[in-house]
């Protein structure tokens, strides 16, 4: 719990009331959500980013929240309403199409199960991204199998298409590995304490070491508009599958024992010390890859060629791929002053300068949320939604 602060929010707002359930002024705005006001925006003054505080409105006291995921930068026009009671669409006057629509999730299935890890009151930040990105893909299987071969040449063939997950890692760095690029390479002290933060979506002690995915490593393959692969161990994919993250899962197999065990040796890159216990290991994970309901996919790493053909058809990459123009979304930046009105699932964004410059975002087909970002945000010209292209109000 904070202090009381030196203000009460009818103080800082009120000079916009707008209709939706919030009040606004400038570079701060303020939404009701069940017996909580919560005050976005510059809330200390000197932030560049947008802070969070919370109003427990039946004792007035004041609640600073852990707020988990990447915090947005601030606006000087921020406009937002609560949708659904558990969380609440910022709208950014001013900024780009790719940063002008954020959430702030106060209570969803993953801010109530943090809550509950961290015993505090907890916000978490969710980027909106327009347009129909797909879900993550998490990859695993033992270790010598060819993951990372696979997504290598995953990565190779369709660089615009995905990107990886940069995990944390206490191993020491490989010859040739690149701090921040394979992995970034960790003290185990320093590590801890940010699992501890909330700073991870899951983490575990593989092969004798700490590995783990941030929420930021996936949340930077969403804003470069790509899809998101984890490179992560059974442990990691089962806490993934526990997580609020939606993913489709693949496991990796080797065609034998004794292949697997000839890749890890040609690969040259352990000790016989760490060879054995990574050996060990895999025999429990080739066990635990079959446990129902962990993987929606099962490949066999026999031939390379063979095993990565199989992988882009799972994948539908192997599909005719719709034209760009058919598929490209309305991308618009958001006028700095604009009024905002909310019909169903569809939110009517208007420019106070430019009256005829009206758009509608559809949040219908909302996808994913914190950890990472929010997908499937439509936008159309409030034209062709009023000549019947876009649905009924
Ligand atoms: N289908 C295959 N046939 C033969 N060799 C392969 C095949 N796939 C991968 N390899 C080789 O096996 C070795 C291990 O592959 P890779 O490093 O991709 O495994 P990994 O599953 O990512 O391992 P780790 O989990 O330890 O990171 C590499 O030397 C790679 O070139
Ligand atoms: N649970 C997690 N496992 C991870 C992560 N990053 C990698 N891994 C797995 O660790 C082993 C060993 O990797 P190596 O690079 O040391 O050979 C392998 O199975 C990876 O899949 C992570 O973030 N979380």
């Amino acid at each position: 719990m904070g202090e009381a602060p030196a203000f009460i929010v009818d103080d800082l707002l009120g000079d916009y009331p707008n209709g939706l359930g919030l009040k606004s002024k400038g570079h701060q705005t303020a939404v009701d959500a069940g017996h909580k006001t919560y005050v976005i925006g510059d809330t200390d003054g000197e932030s560049a980013l947008i802070g969070v505080k919370v109003l427990e409105k039946s004792t007035g006291e004041w609640i600073i929240p852990a707020v988990l995921g990447t915090k947005p930068q601030s606006s000087k026009r921020l406009s937002a309403l609560i949708l659904n009671g558990d969380r609440i669409l910022i709208l950014k006057g001013g900024s780009a199409h790719d940063d002008c629509f954020w959430f702030l999730e106060v209570d969803t299935p993953f801010v109530r199960e943090q809550r509950n890890k961290l015993g505090t009151e907890v916000v978490a930040w969710s980027r909106g991204v327009v347009g129909d990105t797909k879900m993550p893909i998490v990859i695993s299987g033992p270790s010598g199998v060819g993951k990372g071969t696979l997504i290598a040449k995953l990565m190779k063939e369709f660089p615009s298409t995905f990107g990886f997950s940069v995990s944390h890692t206490t191993r020491a760095p490989r010859e040739k590995e690149q701090n921040g690029v394979h992995y970034h390479f960790s003290e185990r002290s320093v590590m801890e304490k940010e699992i501890s933060s909330g700073k991870f979506l899951e983490f575990a002690s593989v092969h004798g070491n700490l590995y783990g995915t941030s929420v930021e490593a996936v949340e930077v393959v969403a804003d470069a508009g790509k899809r998101c692969i984890l490179d992560i161990d059974v442990q990691g994919a089962r806490s993934v599958r526990a997580s609020s993250l939606e993913a489709i899962f693949i496991f990796i197999c080797p065609p034998s024992f004794e292949e697997l065990e000839k890749r890890l040796r040609a690969r040259g890159t352990e000790t016989e010390e760490q060879m054995q216990k990574r050996l060990r290991n895999a025999r429990a994970e080739l066990e635990q890859g079959k446990a129902p309901g962990l993987f929606d996919h099962i490949l066999v790493n026999d031939d390379l060629e063979t095993c990565y053909k199989s992988l882009k058809k799972l994948l539908g990459l192997d599909q005719v791929v719709h034209s760009i123009l058919e598929s490209a979304p309305l991308l618009v930046n958001l006028p700095q002053d604009h009024s905002v009105s909310k019909i169903g699932q569809k939110i009517v964004i208007g420019s106070k300068e430019a009256s005829e410059n009206r758009f509608v975002l559809d949040l219908t087909s909302l996808k994913g949320g914190a950890p990472g970002r929010t997908r499937g945000l439509q936008m159309y010209s409030s034209d062709s939604w009023s000549n019947g292209l876009n649905g009924h109000i």
